[in-house]
C-alpha cells in the first residue's frame, strides 16, 4: 500500500487505496505528498451545503479526516482515527478551490497524533484539526464483511 511514484496519493477516497470507491459524499479531494506533509485541494459544492452558500461543518471535518487518512498512505501504516478535534476559523465557502494540508506531529507507539488544516485560495485558515490515530491491524478492516483491496494485503508488515 503506497502513494503513487510520482508522489499523488491516488485520486479516489485516498487511505483506501485499491477499493475504488470514492471520497465522502461525493467530495473530490485529491492529495499530493510534499516532503513530510500531504496536500490536496477541494471545492465543495452544494452537496456539501450547510447554512446557504457556506460547506456544513460535517463536510470541512470529513475531508480534514480524509487528509489526515492519507498520511496513513506516507506512514505505510493501517490506522484509524479515535479522535477528531475541528476548529472551525472562518466560513468555508462553496465554488472556491481550497487547500488542504495534513501531516504528523507525533507519533507514541501506537499513538499517532496528527494535524490537518483547510484554507482558502489565499492561504487563510478556514478550519483546522488536531486528532489521535490508533494503529490496528489490516485484519481491523475485516469487521465490515467485506473483502479487502488486494493492494492492502501488504499495508503495515513494513511496520512494527
Ligand atoms: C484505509 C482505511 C481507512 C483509514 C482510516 C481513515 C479514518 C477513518 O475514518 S477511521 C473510521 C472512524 N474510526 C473508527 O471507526 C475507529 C473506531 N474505534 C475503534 O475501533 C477502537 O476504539 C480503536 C481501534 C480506535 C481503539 O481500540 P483499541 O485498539 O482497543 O485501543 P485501546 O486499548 O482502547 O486504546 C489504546 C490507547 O489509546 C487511547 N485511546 C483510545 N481511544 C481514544 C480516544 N478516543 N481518545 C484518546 N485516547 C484514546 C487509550 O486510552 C489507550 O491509551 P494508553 O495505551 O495510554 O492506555
Amino acid at each position: 500500500m503506497k502513494m503513487m511514484s510520482d508522489g499523488t496519493i491516488p485520486e479516489h477516497h485516498p487511505h483506501c487505496l485499491g477499493c475504488g470507491s470514492e471520497n465522502p459524499a461525493g467530495m473530490q479531494l485529491r492529495t499530493r505528498l510534499d516532503g513530510d506533509v500531504v496536500r490536496g485541494e477541494v471545492t465543495f459544492d452544494r452537496r456539501q451545503q450547510g447554512a446557504p452558500g457556506i460547506a456544513h461543518g460535517g463536510a470541512v471535518a470529513t475531508v480534514l479526516d480524509d487528509a489526515l487518512g492519507s498520511v496513513l498512505v506516507v506512514l505505510e501504516t493501517p490506522a484509524v482515527t479515535a479522535n477528531l478535534n475541528v476548529s472551525f476559523r472562518a466560513p468555508t465557502l462553496l465554488h472556491q478551490p481550497l487547500h488542504v494540508e495534513a501531516r504528523v506531529v507525533e507519533r507514541d507507539g501506537r499513538k499517532l497524533h496528527l494535524s490537518a488544516r483547510l484554507m482558502d485560495e489565499q492561504y487563510t485558515t478556514l478550519a483546522e484539526a488536531t486528532a489521535l490515530f490508533l494503529v490496528v491491524d489490516v485484519v481491523h478492516f475485516t469487521q465490515g464483511g467485506e473483502a479487502l483491496p488486494e493492494a492492502w494485503s501488504t499495508w503495515g508488515s513494513s511496520t512494527t
